[in-house]
């Protein structure tokens, strides 16, 4: 693996480090992820958590430098606009998304090598009886789904990371988290427009300004006649990330993935999610207020 502390100049990633005061002037923004991007001049040693942010983007590029800056670029052009680190902090309706999303930290995860595996739930089961409640409004759907995610990133502490990225194909990336879907209850043969709508907009979003944050995706409680939607959503998706996709009929199977530490509810001994997940402020009121 490269030394980061000793990156050749000629490394794809040092190249990237030299060209970061030019993208984050071209951007008028700087922050990803609430880290700072810090300028490296020619022969300087760069910071390590702008080098782990480069290589985020570097990865999801094949190690491209060209396709990496692009996207970089992009990615703050959006975040100097959406404010997705604000989002975090914003209060969120309970009745549209209330128990429908919670950031874990488990221990004993099979699927990483970290002693502790940061693991996102969605329980979008829950909304499935009323589905334009949570999904009708694209827009707030998405503001509350972006403010799990930083949520779901300032858990993986990228600011305190100590360890280096391998380089695209070298290894795993020890800096990203699980993702869990859980669809308990739903039992529609047909995908709700408001669901297609706001599910498509939110991968899309993902994919160009979030790459590679997260690593295993799971979907439990994916009944028998419901499974034919992973041939959809598989033409919306890389080949690499499906191929870091599980799913599955029962909630009690995902023990064997993420570990004892989930709930009884997915077959391990820990608490439940409300009461070990971390997840965004919630106001019965919200809309009320703002009216
Ligand atoms: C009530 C029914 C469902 C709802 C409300 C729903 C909702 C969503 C939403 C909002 C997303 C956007 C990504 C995110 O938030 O992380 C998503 C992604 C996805 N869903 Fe569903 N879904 C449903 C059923 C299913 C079923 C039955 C499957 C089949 C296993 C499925 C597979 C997927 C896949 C593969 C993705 C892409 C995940 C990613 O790349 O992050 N969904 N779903």
């Amino acid at each position: 693996m490269a030394d980061w502390n000793h990156l050749p100049k000629h490394h794809v990633l040092y190249q990237f480090a030299l060209q970061v005061d030019q993208i984050t002037a071209e951007a008028d923004h700087n922050e990803m992820y609430g880290i700072m991007l810090q300028p490296t001049k020619e022969g300087d040693k760069p910071s390590h958590t702008t080098l782990i942010i480069l290589q985020k983007f570097l990865r999801a590029n094949a190690g491209d430098l060209p396709k990496a800056k692009t996207q970089l670029l992009e990615a703050l052009n959006w975040r100097k606009q959406y404010r997705p680190l604000e989002a975090k902090d914003e209060v969120f309706s309970k009745a549209k998304f209330g128990g429908l999303g919670y950031v874990t930290r488990l221990k004993g995860v099979v699927d990483t090598a970290n002693e502790e595996g940061v693991a996102t739930f969605n329980i979008y089961g829950a909304a499935a009886k009323n589905p334009k409640k949570t999904f009708g409004d694209v827009d707030a759907f998405i503001r509350w789904r972006i403010a799990l995610m930083e949520l779901t990133l300032s858990a993986l502490a990228l600011n305190t990371a100590t360890l280096p990225i391998p380089d695209y194909g070298a290894g795993p990336d020890p800096y990203q988290a699980l993702q869990i879907h859980d669809y308990l209850s739903v039992s529609f043969f047909r995908q709700p427009a408001e669901v297609k709508a706001s599910s498509s907009r939110i991968i899309t979003l993902f994919s160009k300004y979030y790459p590679e944050t997260v690593s295993y995706k799971y979907f439990v409680n994916v009944p028998i006649v419901m499974q034919w939607m992973m041939g959809t959503m598989k033409m919306l998706l890389s080949s690499d990330a499906v191929k870091k996709m599980t799913w599955m009929t029962y909630g009690s199977e995902l023990v064997q993935y993420l570990g004892q530490g989930v709930g009884k509810e997915y077959g391990g001994q820990g608490p439940s999610l409300s009461e070990m997940g971390e997840t965004v402020t919630y106001d019965d009121d919200v809309e009320a207020k703002k009216a």
